[in-house]
């Protein structure tokens, strides 16, 4: 699937978008649904108004640059920006808000708490709880992940330190990723916690760095320093910590010289496969992580690597 790109009817479809001219963003969207309307309304709003302003829970802090269009959303949920239930449901509803507000043309994501971007998943939320609960938990990873990665925008990820797992998840999922130097690690390290990435994120590590790096990263749960990660490709540029952002906003407007409907449409036409994938075995992914997850010996592993979390104080 990964391989075929986009079909011959697909290709039709855009280049028809690419004609009618006037009203290409409809035709373009009609190809490419990005996002479900009846999700939208289950979830926390934030609305880009171009002051600061935060989520009904203060997770999520969102800025939006009305003049450049540039929206920068800092994760906020101390010490760690783990990825709980909470913070995972305001980061999909707020990438689907910008996605909505035609006046946004990129996205900058960061974390409000410098040296730690995300710890990754919450593990605490795999550890003891029920099947139900676990693989709720799991999709709320799937709708977030396809909102970032599936989004029309410019993502560009400002990681101001470490970037562990479902961390490297989300840099991985945008367009560009700009990693602040020093002793910070990027990686998916899911295997030194007895779990296996899942196929699309297996994927988005092999589209980034290549087949044989990706392979190795993934067996030995890699966590990498941030110069070796540049080495590998898996972060684009590094910066000093205090200027991540400001690097990023001068990257981001690079990109704004790029005409958006193009830069879009290309790439959905390398993403939407894997897009539609997942959104094909969203059951089976959820059923396979709730499955494992919760099997005694993976179990085990998370309780002995919450222990040595806590002991490493
Ligand atoms: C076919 C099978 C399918 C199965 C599919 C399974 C998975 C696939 C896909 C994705 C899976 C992703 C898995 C994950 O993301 S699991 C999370 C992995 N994360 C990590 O390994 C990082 C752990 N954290 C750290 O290494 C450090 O905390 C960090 C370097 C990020 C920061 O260090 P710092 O010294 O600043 O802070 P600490 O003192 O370590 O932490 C403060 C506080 O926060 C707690 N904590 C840290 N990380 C987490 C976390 N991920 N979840 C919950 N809690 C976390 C830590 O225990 C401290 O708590 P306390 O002692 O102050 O109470």
């Amino acid at each position: 699937v990964r391989n075929s790109l986009i079909s011959g009817n697909e290709t039709i479809k855009m280049a028809l978008t690419i004609a009618v001219g006037g009203r290409v963003w409809r035709k373009f969207f009609k190809t490419f649904p990005f996002r479900s309307n009846s999700a939208l309304k289950r979830f926390p709003t934030c609305r880009a108004n171009g002051r600061l302003y935060s989520t009904s829970s203060d997770v999520v802090l969102v800025r939006k640059d009305e003049e450049s269009g540039i929206a920068t959303v800092r994760m906020n949920n101390p010490p760690v920006n783990s990825l709980n239930p909470t913070l995972m449901v305001a980061l999909r509803s707020c990438f689907e808000e910008l996605e909505k507000d035609k006046t946004c043309r990129a996205l900058i994501l960061t974390s409000q708490k410098p040296k730690v971007f995300s710890a990754g998943l919450d593990i605490l939320q795999l550890y003891q709880k029920s099947p139900d609960h676990v693989a709720q938990f799991w999709e709320k990873v799937q709708d977030m992940w396809l909102a970032l990665y599936g989004s029309r925008l410019i993502t560009m990820a400002a990681i101001n330190g470490h970037c562990p797992a479902a961390g490297c998840l989300l840099g991985l999922a945008c367009d560009y990723r700009i990693m602040a130097e020093g002793n910070f690690r990027i990686g998916l390290n899911e295997t030194q916690l007895d779990l296996v990435a899942p196929f699309w994120l297996r994927q988005t590590m092999i589209d980034v760095i290549g087949y044989r790096q990706a392979e190795m990263a993934l067996m030995i749960g890699a966590l990498y320093p941030s110069d070796k990660a540049l080495q590998l490709g898996l972060v684009d540029k590094l910066a000093p910590i205090e200027d991540v952002q400001t690097v990023a906003e001068e990257e981001v407007k690079n990109w704004l010289k790029i005409p958006d409907q193009a830069r879009a449409i290309t790439k959905m036409a390398s993403r939407k496969p894997l897009l539609d994938e997942l959104r094909r075995r969203k059951q089976e992914d959820i059923q396979t992580f709730r499955d494992e997850t919760t099997r005694e010996s993976v179990q085990k592993s998370i309780q002995q690597y919450l222990e040595k979390l806590k002991a490493k104080k």
